[in-house]
């Protein structure tokens, strides 16, 4: 259960400098459109969970809201900012990037800005990668083009060479947009800043298009990555409408959370089946997923089954992919998998099928983000600026229930948002699509 200690968010120091927005902030107070800096906001969102508590009302959990302050910790004269982009691409990536770098010059008037290229590999000398000045220039159309202009990389890093890296360039301010992995070697970062004495801050950018970082609404990048897959899932439709027993077969990413595959399930109302990660599913017996997909295909002469990449992960042991250079599971082919099952099961039959595999797989993640993503990254990199600004570190910024806040990165890697069987969106999928609760 989360409790006020994990939402404590660390600061380098207090706050004296007057902050150049802050003229602008003189009549705000809290309303359900924004938050005093020094209000907070209920962690728990519910009359039960927060009665739950036992507490008095300011004793409840709540967190630091984002957004600018009157008084920043940082002089912008002698502030250097490091950005650094890692793991997977995700839509947005660019317009992060694009954001913090115009924020940071044109409101805060910081002036140096670099960014370290393919990932936290960017700081480790032996790669030989120069780092990249940043400028309102250098990054005024980069939210153009998918990907990200400073390259990305997996792996882990020595976090001592990074903040050997970061006292070289004397960067006081360090970006990390990232998932989970990057967001605990942000921790490793800021541990060894620390034993340094430095006065370093870090403030991570959530990402990842699987929306598997838990305490947020969704993460950047991940309503444009649905929102291609619902693509896929629409030839898919017209494939298997279009031929004698029809079957399409779409496989989509986001490792163990199957967020993709329901939402472009339920943005493209076309599949009949949904097999995530977070639901079992057997595939052979009477009540089997194989067994109903045949008896579907025969009444309707056609269906359409969406999978996510992590399902059925017992039905492809012995694949043994192994783990990425960052020690993510890498996953059995279940898409492969269930093509051949399903061919192998209504052959046998004699039920006439033509299954279409679709693995858009990249295609999803690789392209610009949509105008709502765009949108949402920029606030995200300006909740980023304040943060930083304000000597805030070890944390990242992030919108929940609306509001943009502070969550320190230790909660944010505590554990992986999943899709929950008992949950409202996985009720929604089951009544979009009519499969059966269970195939066992
Ligand atoms: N457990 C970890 N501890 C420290 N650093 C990590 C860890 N896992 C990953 N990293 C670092 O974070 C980077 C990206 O992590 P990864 O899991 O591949 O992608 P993402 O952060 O997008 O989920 C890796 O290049 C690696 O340097
Ligand atoms: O980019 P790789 O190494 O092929 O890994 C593919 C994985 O990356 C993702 O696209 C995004 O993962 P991260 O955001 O955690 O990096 C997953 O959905 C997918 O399983
Ligand atoms: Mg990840």
């Amino acid at each position: 259960m989360v409790d006020s200690a994990d939402l404590a968010v660390r600061t380098l120091g207090p706050c004296r400098i007057d902050s150049p927005l802050a003229p602008r902030l003189g009549a705000r107070e809290t309303t359900q459109h924004s938050v005093v800096e020094e209000d907070r906001i209920l962690f728990d969102d519910t009359l039960s969970m927060a009665g739950a508590r036992g507490v008095p009302l300011e004793q409840l959990p709540s967190l630091e809201p984002g957004g600018p302050r009157k008084k920043i910790y940082f002089d912008p004269a002698k502030t250097r900012v490091g950005i650094v982009t890692c793991g997977g691409l995700c839509p947005g990536l660019n317009d992060v990037i694009r954001g913090l770098v115009l924020e940071l010059s044109r409101h805060y008037g910081v002036r140096r800005i670099v960014g370290f290229r393919n990932g936290y590999r960017g700081f480790i000398p032996e790669f030989g990668e120069d780092v990249l000045d940043l400028t309102p220039e250098v990054v005024m159309h980069i939210d153009d083009e998918g990907g990200t202009i400073l390259g990305t990389s997996r792996g882990k890093q020595d976090p001592e060479a990074i903040v050997d890296a970061l006292e070289r360039l004397n960067i006081n301010i360090l970006f990390v947009i990232g998932g989970d992995g990057t967001i605990r070697g942000a921790m490793d970062v800021v541990r060894v800043v620390e034993e340094r004495g430095l006065k370093v801050a870090v403030i991570g950018i959530p990402k990842t298009i699987d929306n598997d970082i838990p305490y947020i609404d969704q993460s950047f990048g991940f309503q444009t990555a649905m929102s291609e897959a619902t693509k896929s899932i629409h030839a898919a439709s017209v494939e298997a409408r279009s031929a004698p027993g029809g079957i399409g077969l779409v496989k989509l990413m986001g490792r163990h959370s199957g967020f993709i595959a329901c939402y472009s399930t339920l943005a493209k109302d076309d599949a009949d089946y949904v097999l995530i990660p977070e639901v079992p599913f057997a595939l052979d017996g009477e009540r089997g997923f194989l067994e109903h997909l045949r008896q579907r295909v025969q009444e309707r002469g056609h269906a359409v089954v969406v999978v996510a990449e992590g399902a059925g992960q017992e039905h492809v042991e012995g694949e043994e992919p192994g783990r990425d250079a960052s020690g993510n599971v890498r996953f059995g082919d279940i898409g492969r998998l269930l093509r051949k099952r399903i061919i192998e099961h209504l052959d046998a039959r004699g039920v006439e099928n033509n299954v279409r595999y679709f693995d858009p797989s990249y295609a999803i993640r690789s392209v610009p983000a949509n105008p709502y993503d765009s949108a949402y990254c920029l606030r995200l990199a300006h909740a980023a600026v304040h943060a930083a600004m304000a000597g805030r570190t070890e944390v990242i910024v992030a919108r929940r229930r609306r509001r943009f806040v502070h969550i320190p990165m230790g909660l944010a890697v505590s554990r992986r948002n999943h899709v929950d069987p008992l949950g409202d969106l996985w009720m929604s999928v089951l009544e979009a699509t009519g499969q059966p609760v269970r195939f066992e």
